[in-house]
Order: structure tokens, then sequence, then C-alpha cells
């Protein structure tokens, strides 16, 4: 039997893809609308961008298959030469790349979108700080939205998920680095690009602004996301949508240098939003420069702190379905943080030496 070569496996794996790639948007350019789209007059626009960035994207599948390839050839070992274990890997290896690519072209249901048009205006979300500048909104999206980008999220090979310590995550749009001159934007799947367009057309992000990077948080029962700032390689203004459980989202004032002491960096919490599944969160201003936020790693929180003392800056926006007291227990938690990265010439040199 030929020895298994995974370069060539590897070849063709590629060669389909922007076969499919090159079918997909001739039939577009030809002007024959798929099935899905033909209601929705926007679409089209968004076919069009994203045949200008169909290279990238292609890279971005490579990118993605190279990884799957060689997470496979390492576990096989192919030195020691064991056919039984390549042809297993050689299996996985197209499985998996059959994975990413349903993901990475997935598309919603467009009528979300339409949907998004008539029924928001983010300034009826405000909520009273401190601190200022954090928006609310319940059942941004149906159950039937959540279900499908669920799905779609958890149709990606175990091993596309980057593992941290508190919570797993996808990153579209290109790998965050040091500084946003060595940052290399790639195109956002079209699936997170609905969701991107449905925060525009809510008016959550004007058209220039509309995001560019999404990261795909996954949290367990336990798992959290330590304070932090977003900082300042995005415009200051971060839509976050949560699915599945429910988790406490906790702002924390910024110490200024002379409140710093050895082993506090940060004041406690200040306000508090209970993140609904569904919902959406805003922040900007001071809540995204002065305040750090955190979603503590616990299976169990109260509403309101023990003391039930901490304000809860979203409590007349529950209306009865979760009061100050109750017990929330964490269930598998996915959210979608939804950025824009800022251009070069966009950030001051002080910024960016943060
Ligand atoms: O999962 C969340 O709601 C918070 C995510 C977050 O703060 C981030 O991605 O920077
Ligand atoms: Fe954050």
């Amino acid at each position: 039997m030929p020895a298994l070569d995974f370069q060539t496996l590897l070849r063709q794996e590629r060669n389909r893809v922007r076969h499919e790639m090159d079918q997909t948007n001739n039939k577009t350019r030809s002007g024959s609308p798929r099935a899905e789209e033909s209601e929705e007059g926007d679409q089209h626009d968004d076919d069009d961008k994203e045949d200008t960035t169909c290279v990238n994207f292609a890279a971005r599948v490579d990118a993605l298959l190279d990884s799957v390839m060689a997470s496979h050839v390492q576990s096989a070992a192919p030195e020691d030469g064991d056919m039984d274990i390549m042809v297993t890997a050689a299996a996985k290896v197209v499985e998996e790349g059959e994975q990413v690519r349903h993901c990475l072209r997935a598309r919603l249901n467009p009528e979300y979108l339409t949907r998004a048009t008539t029924e928001r205006d983010l300034s009826k979300h405000a909520m009273r700080g401190p601190p200022d500048g954090v928006f609310y909104v319940p059942e941004y999206i149906s159950k039937e939205m959540e279900q499908e980008i669920m799905e779609v999220a958890h149709s990606m090979p175990v091993n596309q998920w980057v593992k941290l310590r508190g919570r797993r995550l996808q990153c579209f749009g290109g790998k965050p680095t040091e500084n946003v001159r060595s940052f290399q934007s790639e195109a956002l799947p079209p699936w997170i690009g609905q969701v991107c367009r449905t925060l525009m057309l809510a008016g959550v992000f004007d058209e220039e602004i509309i995001p560019n990077h999404v990261l795909l948080n996954e949290y367990e029962p336990g798992q959290g996301i330590m304070a932090h700032a977003d900082g300042p390689f995005y415009h200051s203004r971060v839509a976050i949508i949560s699915l599945g459980g429910p988790a406490i989202f906790r702002f924390k004032r910024r110490l200024i240098a002379e409140e710093i002491s050895a082993d506090s960096q940060e004041s406690g919490p200040a306000g508090t939003v209970v993140l609904e599944p569904r919902s959406l969160i805003v922040f900007e201003g001071e809540a995204y420069h002065d305040y750090l936020h955190e979603i503590a790693a616990v299976e169990e929180e109260v509403v309101g702190g023990t003391e039930g003392t901490t304000p809860v800056l979203n409590l007349e926006r529950l209306e009865g379905r979760i009061n100050v007291g109750d017990r929330l227990k964490r269930a598998l938690r996915l959210s979608l943080t939804c950025r824009r990265v800022k251009e070069e010439g966009e950030v001051k040199d002080q910024d960016d030496a943060n």
C-alpha cells in the first residue's frame, strides 16, 4: 500500500474549498440569488462585499485546514509508519475539514436582519450608572437565532477552540496583536457578518464602525473572565450577545495610582448587569475607559450580592423575571463580543503603548 501523503491530502482539501467558493461567487456575480436571500433586499450588498474578500476568506479556511492537519499528523506520529493510525488520522482530517467549512460558510436565516431594523432603538435601553455608558436589551435575539448560532458554534471541531484557563474561545476577524500596526484583518464568516449587521441595523454601530472583530466565548459553570479592560485596540463601544445560561457582569472602577495598594488594583463592583440569555449589553464611554469588567468564576451567584447591596443596573429591565436575592445557577453560556478594531491612524501613540 502506498504511504499516505498528508500534503497531497491537504492540497486536495484546499482545491475543493476554492472550487466550491468560485462556484458560489460565480453564481452570485451572474445575478442568480440563492432562494433564501431573494426576499431580503439588503442582502446583495452583503454578497458583493463577500466577493471582494473571498481570497482572504479562502486563506482563513486554508489556515484552519493546516491546523487541523497539523494536530492530526502530530497525534498520528507518522514517523512510526503505523498505517492504521495514519488512515484514521487522514479520515479525521477530511471530516474536520468538512466541519470547518460548514461552520465558516454557514448563514443564519436572513429574516433576523429584517427584524432588527424595525424593533430597536438603542437610546431607549440606556442604564443609569455608575458607570455611565451601559445599555441593556433583553431578548435581543430570538430563541431560533440563539439555537442556530449555538449549532454553528458547536459544529466547529474541538481543536479550533482556543482553550484558556477560565473559558474557551474562537476568534473571528483576525488575531489580536500587540498593536494595531501589525494587525492583519480577516474577513468574517457570513454568519458572524450577519450578527454584526443586525447590530448596525439596530443602531448599535454606525456603518463606518460596524464590528470587524468578534470573539465567541464559551463558559462552563464555574468559569468566568477576570476583571479586565478591552483596551485601546478597539473603538470604545462593545456589544456582547449572550446565549445559553445567565451570568452577572460586574463593573469595577479602575483605581487611580494613589489608591492602588499592593494587593488590590481594582475596587469592588460599582454596578452589575444580569445578562439573561439572548440579551445584548453594550458599553462605551466611562464604562469602557474608567471601569474594568468581569464575570466571576462561580457555579451560582446572588443577584445584588450576598448582602443585597450591590447595584443591579438593569433591575427594572428584568421586569420581575429575576429579583435581588435570587440565586442564579450557571449553565453553559456562549457570548459573542463584537468590536471594531481601530485603523492605524486612529490609535494615539500613547494608547498604543498601553
Ligand atoms: O462573555 C462575556 O460576556 C464577556 C466577554 C468579554 O469581556 C470579552 O470578550 O472581552
Ligand atoms: Fe471584555
